[in-house]
This record gives C-alpha cells, sequence and structure tokens, in this order.
C-alpha cells in the first residue's frame, strides 16, 4: 500500500482502507492539534485487501460520514475542523481536531449477527447483557446493545470487553456516557436509515477527548459508514440466516462463486475482481450515499 506524498503534512498511520496525516507548519514543525484524516478507495473482505480499488468509494463515505456528524450534531459533538484539504484528497480527505482516543472500540448492536451470535450461542448474552431466548442470525434485538472490544494492535483481534474492563480503562462516568452514547447514535442511525430502505446491524465509533481536559466526549474518526457498520438492504431481510450485505455483496458472491476460481480455505490471496464487480459494488456505495443524505454524489 503506497502512501500519498502530500506537501504540508507527514503519513502518520495507515489503517486498512484509510490514512492519517499530520499537517506540518511553514516551520517544518507538526501542527500540534489537528490531523487529516483521508479515505482510500481500498475495499477490504473476507480479512483481504481487494484490487483493484474501487473508484469514488473514499469520497462517498467521507460525504456520508460527515452527513452523518451533521445528523448526530444534538447528540455529541464531533472532532470535524475542514474539508479544506489538499487538491490530491480533495473530496476524501478531512481535516480533524487531534484528541486523546479512549482506548476502547464502542461497537453496538441493534441486531445480532457475526461475533455477538456466537456469544449469545454460546451464554444467551452478549456483553454482559442477557437476550430474549430464541434469537437467530438477523434477529433485531429489543434495543441497541453497547458491546465494547480492546483495540488490539494490528495483526491481531480485537477482544470483547467486560463492563468492568470498561470501567477499569475508563472509569464508571466515562464508560456509562460512551455506552449510552454509543446506543444513542446506533438508534439515530436507524431511526432515519430504515426510512430509506437501510438497516444499520451495528456500528463501531470512536470517541475522544480534548488534550487539554477541557470538555467532555468527541466523536471521531468516521461515523455510520458501511466500512464501520454493518449495513443491509431492509427489503431482503429475513432473520434466521446471513443477511446480504448492501455494499459487499457482489464482492463476496463473485469471490466465492467458481467464476472467480479462488478457494478461500486454501489461504491465498482473493483474484483481481472484474470490472462489473468493481461498477457495481462502486454504484452500491453511491446508492447508499444518495438514498441516506436525499443528495446527489
Ligand atoms: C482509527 C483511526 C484511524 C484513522 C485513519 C487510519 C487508521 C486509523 N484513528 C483516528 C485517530 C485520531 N487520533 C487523534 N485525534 C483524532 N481526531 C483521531 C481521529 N479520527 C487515530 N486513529
Amino acid at each position: 500500500m503506497s502512501t500519498l506524498d502530500l506537501p504540508g503534512y507527514s503519513h502518520v498511520y495507515s489503517g486498512k482502507v484509510r490514512d492519517l496525516y499530520a499537517p506540518v507548519g511553514a516551520d517544518g514543525e507538526v501542527v500540534p492539534d489537528q490531523l487529516l484524516l483521508v479515505a482510500s478507495n481500498r475495499l477490504s473482505a473476507y480479512d483481504w485487501m481487494m484490487s483493484p480499488e474501487i473508484p469514488d468509494k473514499g469520497a462517498v463515505l467521507t460525504r456520508l460520514s460527515l452527513w452523518w456528524f451533521d445528523q448526530l450534531s444534538d447528540l455529541v459533538p464531533n472532532h470535524v475542523v475542514s474539508t479544506d484539504v489538499p487538491e490530491a484528497v480533495a473530496g476524501r480527505a478531512v481535516l480533524v481536531r487531534k484528541l486523546d482516543m479512549l482506548k476502547v472500540e464502542a461497537i453496538a448492536r441493534a441486531y445480532l449477527t457475526g461475533g455477538g451470535l456466537e456469544e449469545y450461542r454460546e451464554k444467551g448474552s452478549v456483553s454482559g447483557v442477557v437476550l430474549p431466548d430464541g434469537l437467530v442470525d438477523g434477529s433485531k434485538l429489543p434495543e441497541p446493545v453497547f458491546t465494547p472490544t480492546t483495540k488490539a494492535p494490528v495483526g491481531e483481534h480485537d477482544l470483547p470487553m467486560s463492563p468492568a474492563q470498561v470501567e477499569a480503562e475508563l472509569g464508571a462516568g466515562v464508560a456509562a456516557e460512551v455506552s449510552r452514547l454509543t446506543r444513542a447514535i446506533l438508534a439515530r442511525g436507524n431511526e432515519i436509515a430504515a426510512e430509506r430502505g437501510i438497516l444499520i446491524a451495528d456500528t463501531k465509533v470512536e470517541f475522544g477527548v480534548s488534550p487539554d481536559g477541557t470538555g467532555g466526549l468527541v466523536l471521531a474518526d468516521e461515523v455510520l459508514t458501511p466500512d464501520s457498520s454493518r449495513f443491509w438492504p431492509a427489503e431482503l431481510w429475513e432473520p434466521g440466516h446471513p443477511q446480504p450485505s448492501y455494499d459487499k455483496q457482489f464482492v463476496r458472491d463473485w469471490l466465492t462463486s467458481s467464476e472467480s476460481g479462488w478457494d478461500r480455505k486454501a489461504g491465498g490471496p482473493p483474484p483481481e475482481l472484474p470490472a462489473h464487480v468493481v461498477e457495481q459494488t462502486r454504484a452500491k456505495y453511491v446508492e447508499a450515499y444518495e438514498r441516506l443524505t436525499g443528495e446527489t454524489f
């Protein structure tokens, strides 16, 4: 993965699909209180980076995240400073306030699937919350459940955190507020998305606090995008089996079809995606953005 040479910015960190840069002042020193969050066109599926990239994916998800920050501004302040960013990343980057990030992945679930379903099948509960009997893959939960995890080092898996572990990390007051806000964000997201034919099964958000200790929790990172959340087409929702992904199903279907020739269990990398899969996937990101925001990409 190649990082961009952005004049006026130094590369700080790269995740699977996003990159972080620090602004550099005229004196060559890093500007201490801001960061540049850049969304790439990279697509990750089945824990593999796909090739080629999906055109406009970074721009679509950046615009969607900015729209959600605005929709949620009555619930929680956010880290956005400006979209006045270098031309090379115009439309897919955001200048943000540099925060002290909480060491907890704040995850909430409105529907049961994935790791939450596995835990429920073992314990009848998820993250310490006892759930009704008889739930299946895709069941809607009575209300969103906070299911935090650790922030594992690169290459390792995030681990579920018990309420006691979260309190030990954050303190009881902040832990309660993170839980409340994460569930409220997902509930608000689903209120809006359901009207537009999209179910948000679960989401991961990141909170930080101002380094000077003033103020409370600040919503950071990206919010309620198909990269941070499971998006499901509402009209296909049918509890009892894995739900189709709104945005990644074309990729998954092709990779698991005989046409791709890929043997996922063999452990080797997936083949290049054909043009039609790339185009269909781009169209789904644009469709999700336009249905949710009512705006044309
Ligand atoms: C997880 C995410 C990430 C982004 C891009 C690439 C890989 C990971 N990240 C966000 C921060 C961060 N740190 C300080 N202040 C902030 N406002 C933010 C934000 N957002 C650190 N990491």
